[in-house]
């Protein structure tokens, strides 16, 4: 049982509607009419949301542009008030909001950090007290004297990231701001909001960078268009999202149905993923746009270990109905050495015709963070258009470098209808790869480096050793 003071922050049906006028003047009419005639529409940038963030935890909010992430978050830090519904709020808030929320461009950088430490509930003993290390960690020497009218966007990222991240926040909210500024600074901003992190400040963050939602977030709320979709474990929810990205809102839609049926399940990585019949619909015999499908015999899949939850989707143009992985020795086997030569083999059913289909594989690790990959299009393979009834048999031959533990394994068929990508069919996570090391390296890959060292020891001639 979850008690109030269990949470950070709570949001509860929270809406946000605009007002949008077709013409400017319309907003004029509206308001001298005497009949209160509507001269606008209603347009929803939030619709009824809701969801808590517990203390101490880091949530992400995800979702495509327009989705409503950098308007909840304004909503809950006060920056704007919702239309309907309700927030609550426990701990001190330092907010770091788009560019230039919250900094006055005519103030001094120093001057700038002060207003926002006293605007925070900090005297301004104890902002002089943190001033050395913010400017410390700001790093722009003189400029702090300067208004922030003169800053490069990269600077004032700078202040602003330094002044939210050493106030010792009990709740942090960041959207979006880590993309400006260079790798080092961006190096060290995770490596300060990883140790705020680890002190117990809850942190809400919004980015667009998925690698950073899977290494940062303990939990993930995805919207769309200004809807709560769901929220749940990281590689989840940035599946769920890819699905919105490739226009797959059947296939998103099944996924969610499925994931309410286990009731309770949402924000729990075991529960969301449902048991299922594997990649497609053995009763049904369709494929997942929902055309008849080619029964094949003899499977190279069936002598591997395979994930057994429901993990597909697509528009049914294609079947990636098999695959295979192969070690050096020819054996078909989930289980690889590093350092040997692999192979992942495909067999895909087209049931339509296709111009340009684009075959793919990409190795995630257990949190859902994409490691490696490549396609046909990459690797620039010869592949011709298909009709109904054709099959292609694609083969990737690479070397294992992963270091030794376990993997996962997607695979896809892909292309460009319209110009737009198109998801032919998508079964991710299908497969694990244990990878089997006698040496492992530091990091995610071993580059397989060659050492040569020379000693010199004093009054010999040099030695050579390998
Ligand atoms: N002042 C405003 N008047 C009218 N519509 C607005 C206003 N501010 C935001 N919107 C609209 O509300 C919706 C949500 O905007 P919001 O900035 O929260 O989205 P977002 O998910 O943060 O997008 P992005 O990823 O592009 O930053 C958008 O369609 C946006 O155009």
């Amino acid at each position: 049982m979850s008690s109030d003071n269990e949470y950070a922050i709570q949001v509860q049906n929270v809406s946000k509607i605009y007002k949008l006028y077709e013409k400017p003047i319309d907003r004029l009419k509206e308001s001298l009419s005497i009949t209160h005639k509507n001269y606008h529409r209603d347009f929803f940038a939030l619709s009824d949301i809701s969801f808590n963030v517990k203390k101490g935890e880091t949530v992400g909010i995800i979702g495509t542009n327009g989705s409503g992430k950098s308007t909840i978050l304004k909503i809950i830090t006060g920056v704007l008030t919702p239309t309907s519904g309700n927030v609550r709020v426990s701990g001190v808030i330092s907010a770091l909001l788009e560019l230039g929320a919250g900094f006055n461009m005519d103030y001094t950088g120093i001057e700038n950090v002060f207003m926002n430490g006293t605007m925070m509930g900090f005297t301004r003993k104890q902002m002089e007290e943190k001033l050395p290390d913010i400017l410390e960690f700001a790093d722009i020497g003189d400029f702090v004297y300067q208004p922030v009218k003169t800053y490069s966007s990269g600077m004032f990222v700078r202040l602003a990231f330094a002044l939210a991240i050493n106030v010792e926040p009990e709740i942090l909210i960041v959207d979006e701001a880590l993309s400006v500024g260079d790798v080092f600074f961006q190096s060290k901003c995770y490596r300060r909001m990883e140790e705020i992190r680890k002190n117990g400040t809850t942190i809400l963050m919004v980015t667009h960078d998925m690698g950073s939602v899977i290494k940062y977030c303990d939990r993930v709320v995805l919207l769309n268009k200004g809807h709560y979709v769901a929220e749940g474990a990281p590689g989840k929810m940035v599946d769920l999202y890819k699905k919105i990205l490739a226009n797959q809102m059947g296939a998103l839609e099944e996924e969610l149905a499925e994931m309410n049926d286990f009731s309770g399940g949402i924000g729990d990585e075991e529960n969301s993923a449902k048991s299922g019949s594997g990649t497609s619909d053995s009763k049904t015999g369709k494929s997942a746009g929902g055309h008849q499908k080619t029964v094949h015999q003899g499977l190279m899949r069936d002598k591997l270990t395979i994930n057994p939850s429901k993990t597909e989707y697509g528009n049914g143009k294609a079947e990636l109905y098999d695959f295979g992985l192969f070690d050096e020795r020819g054996n078909l086997t989930n289980l690889l050495l590093k350092g040997e030569y692999f192979e992942i083999r495909e067999r895909i059913h087209f049931y339509d015709t296709i111009q340009a289909p684009i075959f793919t594989y990409t190795i995630k690790d257990k949190k859902g963070a994409d490691l490696t990959g490549t396609n046909t299009m990459f690797e620039g393979a010869d592949i011709r258009p298909v009709k109904d009834g054709d099959e292609y048999e694609v083969c990737f031959r690479q070397k294992m470098t992963l270091q030794g533990g376990e993997y996962l394994l997607s695979m896809s068929c892909t292309g460009f209808e319209q110009g737009e990508h198109t998801v032919y069919h998508r079964l991710y996570d299908i497969a694990n790869i244990t990878v089997i090391s006698n040496k492992n390296t530091v990091g995610v890959y071993d580059m397989e480096s060659e050492v040569e060292a020379v000693l010199k020891p004093s009054g010999t001639q040099e030695e050579k050793g390998n």
